[in-house]
């Protein structure tokens, strides 16, 4: 049987109601729903951006909150839509998780930017002088270097064209398959939920109205709810 990572047990915070959940290793959660139906509300909860008004949430069998904050955050990395980066160099940017642990090794560097397709010359760059798909890199190897074994991603190429969509979704997968991560990620974007994830959950006015496997959830919704969303989409 697969190792429960997070249980959510009917959890309630500002729009979320009766929110029970449970994601096991290895799984690749896609959150999806319309605008304000509580997904960034639901991924913050997994770090504890965000912490319940009532319900409880287990992390590997604990409740979450019997985990220290900083070691809890090491280990489950988050990448937003917005690439949040100090206005430094890119090396910096990547150095600065791993110091706070006195765990950064100049030799994985190499293997840092290789995960996200950046050149090696790019470690002396100025972050503001990236493009947005090279920030967004970084920020996905900033949050790499921590070593996560989960990722938490809140639509992480929504800010992104084309282009760089694809490109950040195949090394993407090709860190979820490598690494064996976990992830539960928030898109807007079915038919990127389709390619990233294995498993979907779909939130409508704060509640999981469907949950199933990925594509099929999408491709033959059993709810109404979820059958207008997937037509309207
Ligand atoms: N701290 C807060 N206090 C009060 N209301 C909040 C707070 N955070 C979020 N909300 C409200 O809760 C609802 C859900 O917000 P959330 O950002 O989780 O939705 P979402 O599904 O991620 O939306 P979007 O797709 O537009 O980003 C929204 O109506 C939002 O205004």
């Amino acid at each position: 049987m697969s190792q429960t990572i997070f249980e959510l047990k009917s959890v309630y915070k500002i729009v979320l109601q009766d929110i029970s959940l449970k994601i096991n290793h290895n799984e690749r959660v896609m959150i999806f729903g319309p605008s304000g139906s509580g997904k960034s509300t639901l991924l913050h909860l997994f770090n504890r951006l965000e912490d319940p008004e009532q319900g409880e949430i287990m992390f590997r069998g604990e409740p979450i909150e019997t985990y220290r904050i900083p070691e809890l955050r090491k280990n489950i990395g988050l990448v937003l839509q917005q690439p949040y980066l100090f206005p430094d160099t890119v090396l910096d940017n990547l150095k600065y998780g791993p110091n706070l642990f006195e765990d950064w090794k100049e030799e994985e560097v190499q293997t840092l930017l290789n995960y996200v397709n950046l050149p090696i010359d790019y470690l002396d760059k100025d972050v503001d002088d990236l493009s947005g798909g090279e920030k967004q890199r970084v920020s996905l190897a900033r949050t790499l270097a921590n070593k996560p074994e989960i990722l938490l991603l809140d639509e992480p190429t929504s800010a992104l064209d084309d282009q760089n969509i694809e490109s950040i979704e195949q090394d993407l997968l090709n860190l979820i398959q490598s690494k064996q991560l976990t992830v539960v990620m928030v898109t807007h974007n079915l038919e990127q939920a389709k390619r990233l994830g294995n498993k979907g959950v779909y939130l409508e006015g704060g509640r999981i109205v469907e949950q199933g496997s990925l594509p099929d959830m999408i491709d033959h919704p059993k709810t109404e709810a979820l059958k207008r969303f997937t037509t309207n989409y």
